[in-house]
């Protein structure tokens, strides 16, 4: 009989994708052929020839990394019903959720997720939910205030009637669950609960419509001199589970950390420290789950099943983190904007998690608490001592005002954290809010010359924050797990139109590549630190993705510029032209059946691959120059929040590109200018065939090829309204494509 207390409480499974192995192996093959037939083809030796020799090593490079990742992919099991028998009593949970702006993150979305996660299935006593506002919004104010009174109502009808999808918005819109059940009691208490619900959502729609509807007097008052960008802090605790319940409702805590103009806010990164600090003073919880304002709870026994890897024995002595995918409701059909990421989590998530672990991804993350302060896994308190500068197991008061701030309140809660070498349960669950103390750590100034954003909590300096942050944990040797139950941890909303995509798409790019070149450089963390190398190589491929915009590009407008100036960069018309068809067919016929394997429509796969090329050569293109810049200290970057939309009714035009007169449709209507040309030129044969050094069908094919990957963008040219590109961006874009041109005319000249 196995000893209670070595039960597993989690399990890790391997798995095998042969088939993606072979195809991928294959693909490395096939260019690795092609790579050397270019160097022994001396005959073809040109510029376009070198250019294409360049942009395939990249490639080549490239699928390295991919192949790295995706080679060992494993994912874990957790085992509920061992958890109570070795814990006995479940650990406290601080819940943080952050918002940001109440128009493109409207107040009834961030209520929802909030429900959501106070009606966790969880006790209640355990919980406290921390809800950062940096729109520093009454309306945002006043919308918890009616959700803790409706919290009340909800939190024991969940638990009551074991509801899964606890965020009400998604429990009400379907309606087939209170016909099928037979019991009038439930019928009852659903529709009384249906009609709670619907007045708050009033509430809160007509308090976004008012102006007046919140007067600033009263609890408002704080909320009167406020801006944005500039108030003193505010904080509120709503609700406050005194007695300890443990079926009550948690505690929920209102924070608008402090702004100044002047001053750096650093985002969320920044928000999510504030409330590090202040549930240290308040609850001061071993695990912290954060989730973005969009995210509600799809599976209530999340906190539980992430638990059983945190305090398994060997989970509590290597993993920092776990991860719990992000999936999204009521999606485009098809994935028209090729951001629902499901089968890229699939595969290289899958990937990641078989080698040190999954990256951090912002959201559905549990942390432990001490790991965000700096412990590395290596790290008892003997040499937590020396590094932390520990005295007689306290810390030493010069070294923690270095590390942590002058806070005495927050770094007494801070030397419990770390001390904290196992779980112990702590009964003194809920300090009340000391305003002195908690006003002191959450102003703009606390954290300088402190190690706050750089060795402690979430790190400063990319608008890929989150990347950032797990990428130091794993450099430190910790490794993460991701954690996927069923049903679905957790449910969020994405961007309902391309606008929105594309615009994440250049934050992603840009904050990730700001990591590449940063001295948290994934390759220095394998020099220097703990990251493995494979994990390294992982990171690589990530962190790149802005990078990969130039040898796109230049791979993209190499066709255009043969056909312009007859030239060539394929083999055409002899054996080594089937190396270059083989990839593509190859590589298209891979990842057809991982989209299929994945379930996902052919359709699907198509939009991805055709989002995958434009996004790119756009996105990822302006997210490079955006960094740049910031290294040529000319412009910083800043996080862009993502407009949260409830999907429309209207499906007419769903899945249709819109355009307004970012810079980023710039480039991508220039690459289309230019292919048009090219195919132009080839069909009304302007240029006469001389020599076989010419261009053939691959230089048409290739042009052609991305023409239909930028279709979205051809029909831009010809609408009206939100549906056509500017004109000023077709007016740029010409001027442009008009210098390549005669670019590469004047080298025929030549
Ligand atoms: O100054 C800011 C800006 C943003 N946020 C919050 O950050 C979260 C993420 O912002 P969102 O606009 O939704 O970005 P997404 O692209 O959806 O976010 C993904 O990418 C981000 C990094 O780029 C991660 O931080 C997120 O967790 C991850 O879901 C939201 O809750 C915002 O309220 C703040 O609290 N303060
Ligand atoms: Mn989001």
């Amino acid at each position: 009989m196995a000893n209670q207390n070595t039960l597993p409480l989690y399990q890790k499974v391997w798995l095998k994708h042969t088939f993606s192995r072979a195809v991928d192996s294959l693909i490395f093959f096939l260019l690795l052929m092609l790579l050397g037939y270019r160097v022994f083809s001396y005959h073809h030796y040109s510029f376009p020839w070198f250019v294409a020799f360049l942009c395939e090593s990249w490639f080549t490079i490239t699928w390295i990394t991919t192949i790295s990742t995706k080679w060992t992919p494993a994912q874990t099991i957790t085992h509920l019903n061992h958890l109570l028998q070795r814990v006995g009593e479940l650990p406290q949970v601080d819940v943080f959720v952050t918002t940001a702006d109440p128009v493109l993150e409207p107040p009834i979305i961030t209520v929802n997720t909030v429900l959501s996660l106070l009606a966790l299935d969880y006790p209640a006593n355990k919980l406290a939910c921390y809800v950062s506002d940096d729109g520093c919004s009454p309306l945002i104010y006043h919308a918890l205030v009616e959700a803790t009174k409706f919290a009340k109502l909800w939190v024991p009808f969940c638990k009551k009637y074991n509801v899964q999808v606890r965020a009400p918005f998604r429990y009400f819109s379907e309606e087939a669950t209170v016909e099928k059940s037979d019991f009038p009691e439930f019928q009852q208490e659903w529709l009384k609960m249906k009609e709670e619900y619907e007045e708050l959502s009033c509430k809160i729609q007509n308090a976004s419509q008012e102006l007046n509807a919140c007067p600033l007097v009263g609890e408002y008052e704080v909320f009167s001199k406020t801006q944005m960008r500039d108030h003193p802090s505010i904080i509120k605790v709503l609700w406050e589970n005194k007695e300890g319940l443990s079926d009550g409702v948690p505690n929920i805590i209102y924070i608008s950390r402090e702004k100044r103009p002047q001053h750096p806010h650093h985002y969320k990164a920044g928000a999510m420290n504030v409330l590090t600090r202040i549930s240290g003073l308040m609850t001061n919880a071993p695990y912290i789950l954060n989730v973005d304002c969009d995210m509600y709870v799809n599976n209530p026994k999340i906190a539980q099943h992430a638990l059983c890897i945190l305090l398994d024995p060997k989970g509590e002595k290597e993993v920092a983190f776990v991860q719990c995918p992000q999936r999204f409701y009521d999606t485009v059909k098809d994935d028209a904007y090729g951001n629902q990421l499901v089968a890229l989590p699939m595969y290289i998530g899958g990937g990641f998690a078989g080698l040190q672990g999954i990256i951090y991804a912002g959201t559905n993350c549990f942390h432990r608490r001490k790991v965000l302060y700096g412990l590395s896994p290596d790290h008892d308190i003997q040499t937590a001592k020396k590094d932390f500068g520990f005295i007689d197991g306290t810390l030493s008061e010069k070294k923690t005002v270095q590390i942590f701030g002058a806070s005495k309140g927050f770094v007494e809660s801070a030397n419990h954290a770390l001390e904290e070498m196992a779980f112990t349960p702590n009964h003194n669950l809920f300090k009340s809010l000391d305003r002195e103390a908690a006003n002191q750590i959450s102003t703009c100034d606390y954290e300088n010359s402190t190690e706050w954003g750089k060795q402690v909590g979430w790190l400063y300096g990319s608008t890929s924050e989150d990347v950032l942050t797990g990428l130091l944990m794993h450099r430190k040797g910790w490794r993460s797990e991701v954690c996927s139950p069923d049903p679905m941890a957790f449910m969020g909303c994405s961007p309902q139109d391309n606008l929105g995509q594309m615009a994440q798409h250049k934050r992603w790019s840009s904050g990730l590549f700001d990591i590449f070149l940063s001295s948290h450089c994934p390759i220095f963390g394998t020099l220097f630190g703990k990251l493995q190398f494979r994990e390294c190589l992982a990171y690589i491929w990530l962190t790149n993705w802005a990078l990969r915009s130039v040898p796109e590009i230049s791979y993209a407008l190499l066709p255009a510029y043969c056909i312009i100036t007859n030239s060539s960069f394929l083999p055409n018309k002899e054996l080594g032209m089937w190396f270059p068809v083989s990839v593509f067919v190859v590589y298209n016929v891979g990842t057809l059946s991982e989209h299929l394997m994945s379930g996902l429509s052919a359709r699907t796969w198509w939009n991805n691959q055709r989002m995958g090329r434009i996004t790119t050569m756009t996105s990822c293109f302006l997210g490079f120059l955006d960094i740049l810049l910031k290294r040529l200290r000319i412009s910083d970057t800043v996080f862009e929040i993502t407009k949260k939309d409830q999907p429309s009714s209207n499906n007419e035009n769903v899945g249709r590109f819109i355009f307004n007169k970012s810079p980023i449709f710039v480039p991508g209507t220039t690459i289309l200018l230019i292919q048009l040309t090219a195919l132009v030129t080839a069909l009304w044969g302007w240029q006469q065939l001389k020599n076989d050094g010419a261009y053939g069908l691959g230089e048409v094919f290739c042009s052609a090829y991305v023409v239909l990957c930028y279709l979205p963008l051809l029909k831009g040219l010809f609408g009206i309204g939100k549906y056509g590109i500017p004109l000023s961006t077709i007016s740029k874009a010409t001027v442009l494509a008009f210098f390549f041109v005669q670019l590469c005319r004047s080298t025929i000249t030549k």
